[in-house]
């Protein structure tokens, strides 16, 4: 077909949606992705007076995103891209030296990592490990009374197995951990934890957890209500997750000899300290914050997004506590991530960018021993956050965060 040709079956597309002929969704089961979202783009540029040429620019196989990805295909959009390191972890998974990937329009972010990850890495590297899995999935459901909510709760517990069994035949990866219920009245709520391997889950989760509501529902006197019930949690703060965790619980931490945070920071390890205690403890407690830390959702934003993280789940990612101490002759300083969500296969960890900066990171697609690969992004993304995490306290601590940002970021 000639470009031409696709200008006028697009063209043809777009006057059937603005006849009425045609839903915007439904051009795909007239036209290939790349021609429906060409004639999408005609429709907004026409409704809207917008230029949509570099929407239309982009580098990802339409068919496969709109399979699997996004509904109204129109094009792509892009973020500029940077890297930080090399930054050394020696983690469960990861051992390495590692270049982070990081896609974001803050100036003087990039920066201010890659000079946490230079400080890291002169002092020897990050510590860095996974103490905890478990992808969740918490439908509620309705019951007469109480009495009828500890009988389905009594149930749950006496039949994990057949809940077990049911939900891991939807999967041939994952596994379920545990079901831990929660009955409120006439509310009873199933939080079901699965080890989902190297997939963030969510997908797998929801479908096996589907399954076994069915049972639930054939068994015990329990109606489904919905198959999230807001206590699994997905995608808001809730404390649930920075207490028991969701997707992988990592911590990480650093000795820094003292001559190097005052040679690469400028600052003392004790002024760090004070800024960590009296901002990211006494600030975030006072303000009533899940996140006791200064920004580790820019770093977990900014490898999301460029590695094809769900982006909405950088919510649970500044579920970070920072911690920092002065001692005799270093500086120790750590980062606990209660509920980091990453995968390095499913979601849009395939789309070609984001699948490239998988490989930059050395953890695309499944690993081996199944989970290592997840593992592995997850102990980066945190040692990540720590060099994060020091770099903006000593520039808090040396007065430096709106100079960076009026040299780096206007
Ligand atoms: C900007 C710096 C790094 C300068 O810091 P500096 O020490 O003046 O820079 P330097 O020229 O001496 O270089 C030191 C190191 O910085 C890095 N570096 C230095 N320049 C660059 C550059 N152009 N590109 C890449 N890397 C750079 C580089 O690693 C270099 O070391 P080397 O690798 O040479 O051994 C520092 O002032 C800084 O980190 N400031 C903090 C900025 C920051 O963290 N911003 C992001 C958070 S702001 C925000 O969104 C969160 C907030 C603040 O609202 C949350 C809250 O409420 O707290
Ligand atoms: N459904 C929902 O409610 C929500 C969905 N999402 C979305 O879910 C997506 C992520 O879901 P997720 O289930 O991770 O991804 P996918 O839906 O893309 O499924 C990933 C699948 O890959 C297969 N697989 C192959 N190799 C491996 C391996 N080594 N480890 C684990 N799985 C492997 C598994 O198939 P099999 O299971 O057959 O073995 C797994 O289910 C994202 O797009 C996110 O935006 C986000 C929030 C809520």
């Amino acid at each position: 077909m000639t470009d031409t040709d696709a200008d006028a079956d697009a063209e043809a597309l777009a006057e059937r949606v603005r006849e009425g002929d045609l839903r915007l969704y439904e051009l795909d089961d007239h036209a290939d992705a790349a021609t429906a979202a060409a004639a999408r783009r005609r429709l907004l540029e026409r409704e809207t007076g917008a230029a949509l040429d570099v929407t239309g620019d982009y580098a990802f196989d339409p068919e496969s995103a709109a399979d699997a990805n996004v509904e109204n295909l129109v094009g792509g959009t892009q973020l500029p891209l940077g890297v930080a390191g090399p930054l050394a972890v020696d983690g469960d998974a990861a051992s390495d030296s590692y270049h982070l990937p990081l896609a974001t329009t803050e100036g003087a972010l990039v920066a201010s990592i890659n000079r946490g990850c230079s400080a890291i890495t002169a002092a020897g590297g990050a510590n860095a490990r996974v103490t905890k899995r478990g992808m969740t999935r918490a439908p509620v459901f309705r019951v007469a009374d109480v009495t009828e909510g500890a009988e389905v709760a009594r149930w749950v517990d006496e039949n994990v197995e057949e809940l077990r069994e049911t939900a891991e035949a939807t999967t041939s990866h994952g596994t379920l951990e545990d079901v831990t219920h929660y009955v409120v009245g006439d509310n009873v709520y199933l939080r079901f934890a699965y080890d989902t391997a190297d997939a963030m889950g969510m997908n797998m989760a929801t479908i096996a957890t589907r399954a076994a509501c069915e049972v639930v529902e054939a068994e015990t006197p329990a109606s489904l209500v919905a198959l999230s019930g807001n206590l699994c949690a997905d995608k808001k703060p809730a404390a649930i997750n920075a207490v028991e965790g969701r997707g992988r619980t990592v911590t990480a931490d650093v000795r820094v000899p003292r001559d190097v945070v005052e040679e690469r920071f400028g600052v003392a390890p004790e002024a760090v300290a004070e800024v960590n205690t009296r901002k990211n403890l006494v600030g975030s407690a006072k303000a009533g914050s899940l996140g006791f830390n200064a920004h580790a959702a820019n770093v977990v934003a900014a490898v999301f997004l460029a590695t094809g993280q769900d982006a909405a789940q950088v919510v649970e990612g500044a579920n970070c506590i920072t911690t920092v101490e002065a001692r005799e002759g270093e500086l120790y300083a750590s980062v606990n991530l209660a509920s980091l969500e990453v995968g390095t296969v499913g979601g849009g960890t395939t789309l070609p960018t984001q699948a490239e900066a998988l490989d930059v990171l050395g953890v695309r697609g499944g690993g081996d021993p199944a989970g290592s690969n997840a593992d592995e992004l997850a102990e980066v993304i945190a040692a990540g956050a720590l060099a994060g995490e020091l770099s903006l306290l000593a520039a808090l601590a040396s007065r430096h965060l709106s100079s960076a940002h009026e040299e780096l970021g206007r």
